[in-house]
């Protein structure tokens, strides 16, 4: 929807009206072109400015609208018949131009935008490329260098900088419709041929080809199995060899081959999952809609090890007036400079200033008395976080959430040690806790739907994407990450190598294979867990080695490197050396080839050929089959939910959709089959067994995973 009204006299205001952020859906575009029509043929008008409802332009195409058949008319045609109209066009720009907005933006012969404007053709993150001639113009106007970097990335800049790179005419801090008209009654009758961006040759570049070779490499480095970025890079080339018409030809051939891509549609239904994990909803019914949060305004951090000198960051940068508290006198120092640092170091990139002053630190557990919120941070040791909850329970003002950053341990436990656990949930950060976007907000079986609204609030404050799930161990992301590490070691028994099995699951898309990311986490972090679950033995000099605990599998192969002291980068040695303590870079090992060969013979085992194939279908549908398990149990409340997690906590490759969206895309009926291949070999290995809820999505047909909550409930009811 858009609408033609008259201002001071002779221009013709057209206002996109499709909130909340005014997409170019059928009806907008029906709108624009009707207006634009009415404008042009009014002869009492003289100019024309364009503008969106509510304080935003335009956030682009509607991508809800991608499909085979999209109806209304076309945005290319619209958008040009503005840039040849004979009247001059002003675009008055506000909250977001992004896509087809900008693209709509750039046909308009002026642009003036507002101080707070973000500005951005983000279409490579959805899987596609600029394709109403956003590849085509952009160049043209400030030039190839940086038209790459912007359509490559997808970045948002501000209107400072698209001032500076002269991708608008004119920044204004007062009400932009107002400074458009006025501007647009200044140009009026004045030529229009050079504010036509599409007339205009591309800037040359002196080494072309030097130039497009380097961001080719650097893409396909950076953005490793995506192919929107390489399809940008050949678009923007076209604009840099050819004329607009050929270009434009070019643009629309290679969105052509993005359009009805598997990575299109897996990064769209990324984009509306991060949407879509906001509105959680918890199994008593209560959700995001009917629960209030309590606003935070002092929040305090307890353990100021590295994840809690993250959280503090974290805090203090969202405007959050942070008590910091750690026992440990030269702990809390330490911390006090860590974080300082941090901080300035994310002025220095942002330009804004650091939020140091919000900051209080003491090694007095007292100082958390008056706070709104408590995050607990300290080692990962039950008995401990228990005393810490209790003090916190008797120390804290009536009211106070108490959070704890557990990655693992059970937060009933740690309610129960306190006088309100309906204040208890869980806030599990991911390292660095001020740069990794995911939360995963957890509820106990006590814990209030306000003390989950909050934390989920609170988590939107500091610029998480947050993710509302059960209290299971491991939670979400790490209970289906231990069947994914679990196939890696059983692999490795039966004949794989470190290399083998990381390169699989790296050309898969993830950034660390398995091995390389325990090495970086530490191997020592899970040999702890396995331990405190009873399933670490001490191999030691008996060198009586067993591969069952509780009827099940197990491998001690991570067990056997950790009593070898080899956790990892820390120690310079793991399933890779790495040269040093605290070295980055993996090697392969001749240590760890000849303690596989040992193992097998000790245990007569008889290593055999393992493809890539057999890696991915192991590692990954074990990983898929434990979340459909989490769906069945109601630990978590959508697969948008699980695949969230995965995306932006584990480094599951976004244009593979995360792991629930992978599945429909490769069929579910092959995961099953898989499976039961699998598990018919491995009897003994219970997270190779189908569960209930993936046999009753293939048996009612394999639906889209957007069908799969309703499936799920009755599924749950019987139970
Ligand atoms: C030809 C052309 O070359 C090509 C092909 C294209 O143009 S492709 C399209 C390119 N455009 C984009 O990539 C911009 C995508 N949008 C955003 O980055 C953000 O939305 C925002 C503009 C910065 C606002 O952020 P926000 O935090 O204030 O609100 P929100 O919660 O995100 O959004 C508010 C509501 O609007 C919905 N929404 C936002 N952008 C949308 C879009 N482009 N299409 C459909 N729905 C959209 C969103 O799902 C949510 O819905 P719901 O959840 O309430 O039901």
């Amino acid at each position: 929807m858009a609408q033609l009204s008259y201002v001071s006299g002779s221009v013709g205001l057209i206002t996109l009206q499709n909130p909340p952020v005014n997409v170019l859906s059928a009806a907008t575009r029906q709108g624009i072109m009707e207006s634009m029509k009415k404008a042009l043929n009014d002869p009492k008008v003289k100019s024309v400015v364009i503008c969106g409802q509510n304080g935003v332009f335009c956030a682009g195409a509607d991508i809800k609208e991608f499909g085979p058949n999209i109806s209304g008319p076309s945005i290319v045609p619209l958008i040009y018949d503005i840039e040849v109209a004979n009247k001059p066009v002003v675009a008055a720009i506000e909250g977001s131009a992004l896509g087809g907005g900008l693209e709509l933006a750039l046909t308009c012969h002026y642009r003036i935008a507002h101080s707070k404007t973000r500005l951005g053709l983000p279409e490579v993150t959805l899987g596609l490329l600029p394709g109403a001639g956003g590849t085509q113009l952009l160049p043209r106007l400030i030039g190839i260098p940086a038209s790459l970097e912007l359509i490559t990335t997808g970045r948002h800049i501000t209107a400072a900088e698209a001032l500076q790179l002269g991708l608008v005419d004119h920044v204004t801090q007062s009400d932009t419709v107002d400074s458009a008209v006025k501007f647009a009654l200044s140009v009026e009758g004045e030529p229009l041929d050079s504010r036509r961006i599409s007339k205009r040759p591309c800037p040359h570049l002196p080494d072309l080809d030097a130039v497009f070779e380097a961001v080719m490499q650097k893409v396909r480095q950076k953005f490793y199995g995506a192919i929107a970025p390489i399809a940008c890079v050949q678009a923007v080339r076209a604009a840099a060899t050819l004329p607009f018409s050929e270009g434009m030809k070019r643009e629309q051939q290679l969105m052509s081959t993005l359009f009805t891509s598997g990575q299109a549609r897996a990064l769209q239904y990324s984009f509306f999952a991060q949407r879509a994990v906001g509105r959680w909803s918890m199994p008593s019914g209560a959700s995001w809609n009917t629960s209030k949060a309590r606003p935070v305004h002092r929040a305090a951090v307890l353990g100021l090890g590295t994840m809690g000198r993250g959280i503090t960051v974290a805090l203090a940068q969202a405007g959050v007036s942070v008590v910091a508290v750690e026992i440990q006198e030269k702990q809390l120092n330490e911390a006090r400079e860590h974080v300082y640092a941090t901080l300035e170091r994310g002025a220095q990139q942002s330009g804004v200033s650091p939020s140091c002053a919000n900051i209080t630190y003491s090694h007095d557990i007292q100082a958390v008395a008056d706070v709104d919120l408590v995050i607990e941070a300290v080692l990962e040791d039950l008995s401990l976080k228990e005393k810490v909850f209790q003090q916190l329970s008797a120390i804290c003002k009536p009211g106070t959430l108490l959070c704890s950053n557990t990655s693992s341990l059970d937060l009933n436990c740690l309610a129960s040690q306190t006088k309100n656990p309906e204040l208890v949930v869980g806030m599990h950060f991911f390292a660095p806790a001020h740069v990794m976007k995911l939360l995963e907000v957890v509820y106990g079986s006590k814990s209030s739907p306000e003390a989950v609204a909050t934390a989920m609030q609170l988590g939107k404050k500091m610029g998480k994407i947050s993710v509302a799930v059960g209290n299971c161990r491991g939670f979400v992301g790490n209970r289906m990450l231990k069947p994914y590490i679990e196939q890696s070691y059983f692999l490795l028994e039966e004949g794989a190598t470190p290399e083998l099995v990381d390169k699989a699951l790296e050309e898969f898309g993830f950034p660390m294979g398995v091995f390389r990311m325990s090495d970086l986490s530490g191997l020592d972090v899970g040999w702890r867990v396995r331990k405190e679950d009873g399933l670490a033995e001490p191999v030691g000099t008996s060198g009586q080695i067993t591969r069952l605990r509780g009827g099940r599998r197990y491998s001690p192969l991570g067990d056997i490197l950790c009593e070898h002291g080899r956790f990892g980068q820390k120690t310079g040695l793991g399933w890779y050396q790495y040269g040093r303590p605290g070295g980055r870079v993996a090697k392969s090992d001749p240590w760890v080839f000849n303690l596989l060969e040992e193992y097998r013979a000790r245990l007569g085992l008889t290593a055999r050929p393992i493809d890539q194939q057999e890696v991915l279908e192991r590692c990954l549908y074990s990983l898929i089959n434990e979340g459909l398990c989490i769906l069945e149990e109601g630990f978590a409340s959508s697969p948008e939910d699980i695949d969230v997690i995965y995306v932006f906590g584990y480094g599951w490759p976004k244009h593979r959709g995360g792991p629930m969206f992978y599945a429909s895309m490769v069929g579910l009926a092959t995961v099953l089959e898989r499976l039961d291949h699998y598990y018919r070999s491995n009897p003994d290995v219970p997270s190779l067994k189908p569960c209930k809820l993936l046999r009753q999505l293939v048996a009612s047909g394999s639906p889209p995973v957007h069908k799969w909550k309703e499936i799920t409930k009755k599924i749950q009811n019987r139970l």
